[in-house]
């Protein structure tokens, strides 16, 4: 069957988008992980599906993959790019969104300037729903890794993510620890890795290890995550610019409990259609 799609990005992070309202898409984690290919297919980090939503009260309901053909909770780039497609594509004319996602709802904002404010929730800090390996909740854990001792922070913004802070993000190991730590047993889902330099209270450069993917040039839930982890640190403040390899985004967080605020861009690169 033929498909039609939207390829976008947020920040570099990479998408194919599929209005599934209007179209059956039928696509198993192998057919993804060929869609995905960079070499024999379009490429990209996520594939998001728009669908009719299942609760009341919610405008869409969209769902998320990451290039492995795993099914994830969350995806804040996705979110924004998300917001852009159902409205560039007509099915909705609201600036204020609200979708379900396998994490819960998310209302996504579209500004004047044509950025997109999406509010991610509040981060989930209990160990065991993040999930890590320890019993107690901490801003510091450790682990044991090539005879190495790792510190890191660790949020679940629906999905996980665990952060180093480090003292230089174009030298620290994401090519070499990234694949260890996402797949070690102290995450039992496998974790996103973000590398965190801290540049000023209210300012940081990240590179994140996605989960099922690799380092991509930008991962929103990685950004909210460092943001977190950085203010229970005691190292920032609650609003924060994060620059990733592909631009900046903002975050405000006003603490334990609150929602988290990300704005930033999406953007459109082309439109096609495929035989699956
Ligand atoms: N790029 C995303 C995160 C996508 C999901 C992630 N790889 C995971 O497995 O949890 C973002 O912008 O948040």
């Amino acid at each position: 069957m033929r498909i039609r799609f939207t390829k976008m990005h947020g920040l570099g992070n990479d998408f194919m988008v599929i209005d599934a309202i209007s179209q059956q898409p039928q696509l198993d984690g192998a057919a993804i992980r060929k869609l995905a290919d960079r070499q024999f297919g379009i490429g990209f980090d996520q594939l998001l599906l728009v669908e009719c939503p299942t609760k009341p009260d919610v405008d869409f309901r969209y769902r998320i993959y990451n290039a492995d053909g795993s099914e994830v909770e969350n995806c804040g780039n996705g979110a924004r790019c998300f917001a852009k497609f159902v409205r560039d594509r007509r099915l909705t004319g609201k600036s204020s969104i609200a979708v379900q996602t396998a994490n819960g709802i998310m209302t996504l904002n579209v500004q004047a300037d044509g950025r997109i404010s999406a509010d991610m929730g509040a981060p989930i800090l209990a160990p065991q729903e993040v999930p890590i390996q320890q019993t107690e909740q901490a801003c510091v854990y450790t682990l044991e890794l090539d005879n190495q001792t790792i510190e890191f922070g660790a949020a679940s913004m629906g999905n996980p993510h665990a952060v180093l802070v480090v003292d230089n993000v174009e030298t620290a190991p994401v090519e070499s620890l990234g694949p260890k730590l996402e797949t070690h047993p102290m995450f039992p889902n496998r974790v996103n890795v973000g590398f965190m330099q801290v540049l000023a209270r209210n300012e940081i450069s990240l590179r994140v290890f996605e989960r099922g993917v690799g380092e991509t040039l930008a991962c929103g839930t990685g950004a909210c995550a460092a943001a977190v982890v950085g203010q229970l640190q005691g190292l920032l403040d609650s609003q924060v610019t994060v620059h990733l390899p592909g631009g900046d985004l903002t975050i405000q967080w006003p603490g334990p409990g609150q929602s988290l605020i990300m704005t930033g861009p999406a953007v459109t690169v082309y439109q096609g259609q495929i035989r699956l």
